[in-house]
């Protein structure tokens, strides 16, 4: 079972959370195994299309008696064609009947900028005609709206740079428990951290794998599990390289969302709490950082909410 996190209002995030990105037709049963597994957390979006294969899954296992609704952690997020204050209820709502739940654990802004809603959901070649001007601290009091209708138990953000965060919270009047951000050991985020723990927000790390899929794409950085060192790392404690990495990014202190589909894969990545990695591991993985992320998208940097046009 994973270890959990404390938010700052008072609830507890499963430390280990099942990716879903991509999930596919495979989605339903991956969610499954993993409860199975111990998984109690997963990360969901309206943009990956698949709340409804989550939601099946879920409600799969309450229906066999291993798992009560309140025993797992939901998350989903809103796209950033629905940045407008009046679309996020309803948008909420329409996750909510995919996921056929009564509830979100927690939902997302998913990205600081925001698109026109009749853009393409991804404008790349459509820009800069498709941004829209919708602020995100618009887009907040719709999601503080959320809570009040019990539609989700917390609210936060993901893709915010600490500029942002620290401009969110001059107006929010409730606090974003989390800000969900890229993190494996490529860029490991340690002064987005920091920058987050002073004010009592959890960072959720996402492509922990460095979505190995992508190895060797042009453009792409080379994932870290690949690493011959890391392997020889995972040799020393009997763990695979991806177990040292998710090891490694736990002990920053966040929440990390690893995909699969693949059982033994499942299993292998929440199997990480029974070893500490010596100094010296620990600082060959620290010698990796570059800031160089997978999910950068510079199509949209011109974008006045784009967040990585600073540091962090
Ligand atoms: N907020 C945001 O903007 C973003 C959020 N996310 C979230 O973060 C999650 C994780 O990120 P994601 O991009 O999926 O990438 P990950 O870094 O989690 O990598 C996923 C890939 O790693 C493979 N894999 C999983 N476990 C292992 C293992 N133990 N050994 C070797 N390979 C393994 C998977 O294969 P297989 O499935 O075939 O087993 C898949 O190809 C997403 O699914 C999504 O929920 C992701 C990107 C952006
Ligand atoms: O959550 C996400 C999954 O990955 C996508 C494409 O790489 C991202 O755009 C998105 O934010």
């Amino acid at each position: 079972m994973s270890k959990t996190l404390k938010l700052n209002n008072g609830r507890d995030m499963p430390v280990i959370g099942l990716g879903t990105y991509k999930g596919g037709k495979e989605t339903a049963q991956a969610v499954k195994d993993a409860i199975d597994a111990g998984y109690r957390h997963f990360d969901c979006a309206w943009f990956y299309g698949n709340e409804a294969d989550v939601g099946e899954g879920i409600r799969e296992k309450i229906k066999e008696g291993v798992i009560k609704r309140e025993d797992v952690f939901i998350t989903s997020k809103l796209w950033c064609n629905f940045m407008a204050k009046d679309k996020v209820v309803p948008m909420c709502k329409k996750s909510l009947k995919e996921f056929q739940l009564d509830y979100l654990d927690l939902f997302l802004i998913h990205w600081p900028f925001a698109f026109k809603e009749d853009a393409s959901y991804w404008p790349v070649g459509q820009c800069p005609e498709a941004f829209s001007d919708v602020d995100f601290t618009e887009t907040w009091e719709g999601m503080e709206e959320c809570v009040r209708q019990g539609l989700t138990k917390s609210i936060g953000i993901s893709n915010f740079n600490s500029q942002q965060i620290s401009r969110l919270l001059e107006s929010a009047k409730i606090k974003p428990v989390c800000n969900q951000v890229e993190c494996n050991p490529n860029v490991n985020q340690k002064k987005l951290i920091k920058f987050c723990a002073e004010k009592n927000i959890v960072i959720v790390g996402y492509c922990p794998l460095g979505r190995v899929e992508n190895a060797g794409i042009p453009g792409y950085p080379y994932p870290t599990i690949l690493d011959k060192h890391v392997l020889a790392i995972g040799q020393k404690y009997n763990k695979t390289p991806a177990q040292v990495v998710l090891n490694y990014l736990v002990s920053l202190g966040i929440a990390v969302i690893p995909k699969s589909i693949t059982k033994s894969r499942i299993i292998e990545n929440i199997n990480i709490f029974d070893f500490k990695l010596d100094e010296e591991d620990v600082a060959y993985l620290d010698s990796l950082n570059k800031n160089d992320r997978i999910c950068h998208f510079p199509e949209f940097q011109d974008h006045k909410n784009y967040p990585f046009n600073i540091e962090f």
